[in-house]
């Protein structure tokens, strides 16, 4: 089984992905990571210097190849990555896959993104947590039509990474 975990820049799918490969004993891949390493750069260097547009492309590359794998696998996308290039679609299509929404209030995010915004090329240049609850407002909203499409959904506010690794597995066995 791959066990896709989805959700907003910061809500723990790198984090919260890795743990519960361990407990599973699964292999963990994480997409962001596998592109910087395909394309040895990190991803705010290949939004700077090859533009949004062929990170997007390149993401649903490694996603469709990452998802033909038969073997069992924790796989953390990137924020963005069911939103673009019919990959929510691929994913729900996909065979012995399970998608895992990890869901976060606006104000856990913001509270979170405040502290982490540097390596997220998305929201680094936002200065004030006004601005920035605007800014996440507004994207989150676009984008939870896509993440209300995973089969599971956990939410993760005021819960430590193991509780989280503990409810998803509830869930899913
Ligand atoms: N439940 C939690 N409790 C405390 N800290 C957490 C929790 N979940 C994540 N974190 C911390 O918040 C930060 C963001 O988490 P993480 O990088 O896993 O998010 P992400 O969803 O992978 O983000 P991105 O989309 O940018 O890759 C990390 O520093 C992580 O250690
Ligand atoms: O939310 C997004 O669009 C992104 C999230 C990160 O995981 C990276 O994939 C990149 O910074 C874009
Ligand atoms: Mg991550």
């Amino acid at each position: 089984m791959i066990i896709v975990l989805i959700g907003y820049m910061a809500s723990g799918k790198t984090s919260v992905g890795k743990k519960l490969a361990k407990k599973l004993n699964y292999k963990f891949i994480d997409l962001d990571d596998y592109i910087v390493e395909k394309e040895n750069m990190s991803v705010t260097e290949v939004f700077k210097e090859k533009g949004e547009i062929y990170f997007r492309k390149q993401e649903s590359i490694y996603l469709n190849k990452l998802l033909k794998s038969k073997k069992n696998r924790v796989l953390s996308v990137g924020g963005g990555t069911p939103c673009y290039s019919g990959n929510m679609d691929v994913i729900l299509n996909s065979k012995n896959v399970k998608s895992i929404y990890l869901k976060a209030s606006l104000n856990t995010l913001v509270e979170k993104l405040m502290r982490k915004k540097a390596t997220r090329p998305l929201i680094a240049h936002i200065e004030t947590e006004t601005e920035m609850t605007e800014f996440i407002g507004k994207h989150l909203f676009e984008r939870v039509q896509f993440y209300n499409q995973a089969e599971i959904q956990v939410s993760i506010d005021n819960k430590s990474k193991d509780d989280i690794v503990e409810d998803i597995i509830l869930e899913l066995f």
